[in-house]
């Protein structure tokens, strides 16, 4: 049976090391979280960001534009945030709403404050292996698969299944910075679970509830499940839903050696990496050391 690999345990151990981190400082980092319109599940996410950046001693500065906003408007309070010396992280909280542009948006973040990552030159640093702010979900799948197997993941064989630009080529960039032998899998794939059965650490990426089956697995594989999809429950009543990932978590349980649940796995490493990223950004861009644990 799978060891589960909490996420909201390393994310708090994250998290514990970022506030330590903050308190050597000689300044206050301070993340910037723009959100555009009213989305209730985009109105949460920005809270958690905002009260996790307090909650490790750094500043957070929300600004928020109505849901009407235009391009112009949006990309003038970023060129805004761009030139305040104060702000060390910008955040652009997605989706956008209809008729916004958000890739056009995302490029007017000032790469060096760019801590999701997302920005062309955030991901030429990457490519390159330049020092740079990686996205904050392929960094957390790292942490979590490092939790399972250790710090050298040398030679392992990885499948990650997606190759979106948000998700999954960092990933995979991410396990190849980690001299990991990698592969990604998507829609034109050729045996899937062949392949899927080769990995030593399977990294499920694609969106799709429950996809990947124990009989996909090596057993004693790492699954680091990156899939948050909401699917009716009817057996928790008329209407209900519950959140499952990409793994179909009860039938690879008892294949894997490690798991990462689904609530409880990838989400959570999201915030915590944000924070890291919000304070490698203060580091690079004041000339500050960069403090041991981030
Ligand atoms: N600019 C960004 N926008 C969005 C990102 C992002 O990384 N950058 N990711 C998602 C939303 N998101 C953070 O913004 C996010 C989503 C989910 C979780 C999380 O911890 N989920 C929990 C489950 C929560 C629930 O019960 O509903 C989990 O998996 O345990 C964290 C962050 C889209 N937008």
């Amino acid at each position: 049976m799978a060891k589960r690999i909490s996420g909201k345990d390393v994310a708090a151990d994250v998290k514990a090391s970022v506030a330590a981190a903050v308190r050597t400082l000689p300044g206050q980092p301070t993340l910037a979280v723009v959100l555009v319109g009213d989305d209730p599940a985009s109105e949460v996410y920005v809270r958690h960001k905002v009260t996790d950046t307090e909650e490790v001693g750094m500043r957070s500065i929300k600004k928020t534009l109505p849901a009407t906003a235009t391009q112009a408007e949006v990309e003038a309070l970023i060129s805004d945030l761009n030139q305040d010396d104060e702000v060390d992280g910008i955040l652009l909280q997605l989706p956008l709403p209809n008729g916004l542009d958000a890739n056009q948006a995302i490029e007017c973040i000032d790469p060096d404050k760019d801590v999701d990552g997302l920005t062309e030159a955030s991901a030429g640093r990457l490519v390159l292996g330049k020092t740079g702010l990686r996205p904050c979900t392929p960094t957390g799948s790292v942490i979590l698969a490092k939790r399972a197997l250790g710090d050298n993941l040398s030679g392992k064989n990885v499948v990650v299944i997606g190759r979106s630009i948000l998700v999954g080529k960092p990933t995979a960039l991410l396990f190849l910075a980690e001299n990991c032998t990698v592969t990604i899998a998507h829609s034109k794939t050729k045996d899937l679970p062949g392949l899927c059965r080769t990995a030593d650490i399977l990294v499920p990426a694609v969106g799709r509830p429950q996809m990947v089956k124990g009989d996909w697995l090596k057993p004693g594989a790492v699954v680091i499940d990156v899939g948050i999809n909401r699917i009716d429950a009817p057996e928790r009543g008329e209407g209900k839903t519950r959140l499952v990932g990409d793994a179909d978590f009860a039938d690879c349980e008892p294949v894997a050696g490690h798991i990462t649940p689904v609530p409880g796995g990838v989400g959570p490493m999201t915030r915590a990496c944000l924070l890291q990223n919000t304070v490698k950004a203060a580091c690079y861009r004041r000339g500050w050391t960069l403090p041991d644990g981030v």
